[in-house]
């Protein structure tokens, strides 16, 4: 870019964040639309405000060449919310996104992407050499929740851990829990997808009492499961609420389901589907599980992961200041 040697010039004091945001597995069987746990995988953003407004977004990995590179890109959107939320502008920006949560996989990816967007908000704001900001949990989960439309995936992504959330007139709110050194998480994903918005479409508006009371019993007994006693994964990952209306539109999903449940390995679909989570009952059980669809089932990815305690993180980063015409 050449300067035109008679404008004036002024120096643009750049600010940059870098943001680490974990994958989730949403549902965990009975808790649809509650309970979800962090996943150590994740993406890795880095974002530099800039002088000229607007977006602009590199991506390397998932969704490189696919997801939308300027201002409609999902993570400057939903950074730009918070911004309009609060009665501000959402300065220039350029992001470098390093992508590793498959999308379209039931593995978190829209709830993820706007997490980071979020903290990118957040960092931004509270390092406004102007006027500072720090946003709180609830203004967090608040406006990752409104972007998503349910918050058992971004609680998690957001805080880490197992989270259990829930939504009441004044916001939706959230309870982490630690998970069980025991329990062994293992996501299986195949080459199709599935997007969340049709998968919710597949939901009934009603379902019978018994059913309901079947997945409060289970949902309950899965925290008790997940914190204290991995023995009893098995009978509280089962569920009554989603898993069998959207059987039909991811059969792989509900075979590879059926196939591992008669086997006794706890699994479930993650989050949407397609992808199979197993909550295994120690590293052994994750082992067997994990052989047995290799063995059998090649073409499933299969992904050997650690509960992420963490959840997001945002940390301030050098920036370059730049020489603009005024
Ligand atoms: N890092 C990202 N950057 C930009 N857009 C993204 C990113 N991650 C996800 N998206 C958008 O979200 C879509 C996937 O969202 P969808 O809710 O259907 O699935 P998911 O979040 O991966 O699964 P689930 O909600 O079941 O866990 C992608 O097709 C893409 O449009
Ligand atoms: N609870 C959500 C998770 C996926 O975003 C669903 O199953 O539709």
């Amino acid at each position: 870019m050449s300067m035109n040697a008679d404008a004036p010039q002024t120096t643009y004091a750049a600010r940059s964040v870098r943001v680490r945001v974990p994958a989730t597995s949403a549902n965990l069987g009975p808790g649809f639309d509650t309970l979800g746990i962090a996943l150590a995988y994740g993406d890795d953003l880095t974002a530099t405000t800039r002088a000229e407004s607007g977006a602009t977004v590199h991506v390397t990995g998932v969704g490189e060449g696919e997801v939308p590179t300027d201002a409609s890109n999902l993570v400057v959107r939903s950074a730009a919310y918070v911004y309009e939320q609060l009665g501000r502008e959402l300065p220039g920006l350029t992001l470098e996104a390093h992508n590793r949560i498959p999308h379209g996989r039931g593995m978190g990816s829209s709830g993820s992407a706007i997490v980071a967007g979020i903290m990118i908000a957040a960092g931004l704001l509270e390092s406004d050499p102007e006027s500072p900001l720090s946003l709180t949990e609830a203004q967090l989960l608040g406006f990752a929740t409104a972007l998503e439309g349910h918050p058992d995936n971004v609680a998690p992504a957001l805080f880490g851990g197992l989270t259990i959330a829930w939504t009441t007139p004044e916001g939706p709110k959230f309870k982490k829990l630690m998970v069980h050194r025991g329990v062994a998480p293992l996501v299986l994903v195949p080459s199709f997808t599935m997007s969340t918005e049709l998968a919710r479409s597949l939901q009934p508006e009603q379902v019978p009492h018994e059913d309901a009371v079947f997945n409060v019993s289970r949902s309950a007994l899965l925290i008790a499961a997940l914190t204290q006693s991995p023995e009893l994964l098995f009978e509280s990952t089962e569920d009554r609420l989603h898993q069998n209306y959207r059987g039909a539109a991811m059969p792989g999903t509900r075979d590879l389901i059926a196939e591992l449940r008669e086997r006794g390995y706890p699994a479930v679909v993650s989050g949407a589907g397609p992808s199979v989570l197993v909550m295994s009952n120690g590293p052994q059980e994750r082992l067997a599980a994990a052989d047995f669809v290799a063995e059998h089932h090649p073409d499933w990815r299969v992904l050997t992961l650690a509960v992420d305690t963490k959840g997001a993180t945002v940390e301030p980063i050098p920036a370059i200041s730049s020489r603009v015409s005024q």
